[in-house]
């Protein structure tokens, strides 16, 4: 399916189409998917979407199944059961179409510390077939969107832990995506690293209009505006905005929502709202 959304603020005419204009149309869909390796069943069943201009925080422990989750919309592993939809694309039917709205930060770095901030991002931009000029201007957009502009000249490897994170959003900025999925992106900063991280993303939100699926086990990144999806063993427990499920688990805040609806003990971070 293709659309001809005229280009909002902030892009280009040769950028992706808007899709989020369409009415109804999820950012991400997730409909019946499961994913086993071998026997052990690492997703059952998973259905849930993320709006256009929404934040929404995937909260499971360590071996929950979000990165297999995010092996699967990225199209690292093959669909085994259910769909998943970009936009209205089918990853498996049109995967390029929607591929092109999709940016990613993975858990693991992957950034060549010896090359400059500039150089990674065009690296980068030139495995995209990003043109060299677009590609320079593109560069220093998606600097500034994510406050590391005074850094461009720098070497990675003299950049801080949160500047590299933040280096990793800039570069699956660097085409223009609708949809950012990142997978526990402030594991291993400090508080105030993952606090500059998490605002640079909500300000995608809320000012580019980008859809964001952010994958943590850590109650204090969620907040009481978002949308919130539990998974726990590879099944989800409850989603819908916070207020909600908070309430339907009975609780005061997600920490106790979250305990009470896996009966887990705490996790590592501080209650939220
Ligand atoms: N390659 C694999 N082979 C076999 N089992 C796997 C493999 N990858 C993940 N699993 C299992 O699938 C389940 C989900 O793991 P997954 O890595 O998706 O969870 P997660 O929520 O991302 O946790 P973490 O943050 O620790 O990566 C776990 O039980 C894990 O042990």
């Amino acid at each position: 399916m293709t659309t001809s959304a005229a280009p909002t603020a902030g892009q280009n005419a040769q950028d992706p189409p808007a899709p989020a204009c369409t009415a109804g149309i999820r950012a991400l869909s997730i409909s019946g998917v499961s994913h086993s390796y071998g026997p052990r069943r690492a997703l059952i069943d998973i259905n849930f979407a993320v709006a256009p201009a929404s934040f929404t925080a995937l909260l499971g422990l360590n071996g929950a199944g979000k990165s297999t989750l995010f092996a699967l919309v990225t199209r690292l592993f093959g669909i085994q059961a259910g769909h998943i939809g970009i936009f209205g694309h089918d990853i498996g039917l049109a995967p390029g179409e929607a591929l092109r709205l999709l940016g990613v930060v993975f858990q693991p770095r992957t950034l060549d510390l010896d090359l400059s901030v500039t150089q990674n991002l065009l690296y980068h931009a030139a495995l995209h077939g990003i043109g060299r000029r677009d590609a320079r201007s593109r560069s220093g957009e998606v600097l500034t969107q994510i406050g590391l502009a005074d850094r461009a000249g720098s070497k990675v490897r003299d950049l801080s832990g949160g500047q590299m994170r933040r280096l990793e959003i800039a570069r699956a900025l660097l085409h223009r995506p609708r949809l950012l999925l990142l997978d526990e992106a402030t594991v291993g900063l400090d508080v105030k690293a993952r606090a500059d991280i998490l605002s640079h993303v909500r300000q995608l939100v809320t000012e580019q209009g980008i859809g964001v699926l952010w994958a943590t086990h850590l109650f204090d990144e969620i907040t009481a505006s978002d949308d919130l999806v539990v998974l726990h063993q590879g099944r989800i427990l409850a989603q819908g905005p916070v207020a909600r499920v908070i309430a339907e688990a009975g609780a005061d805040n997600v920490n106790a929502a979250f305990m009470r609806l896996t009966g887990t003990a705490a996790l590592a971070g501080s209650p939220a709202p």
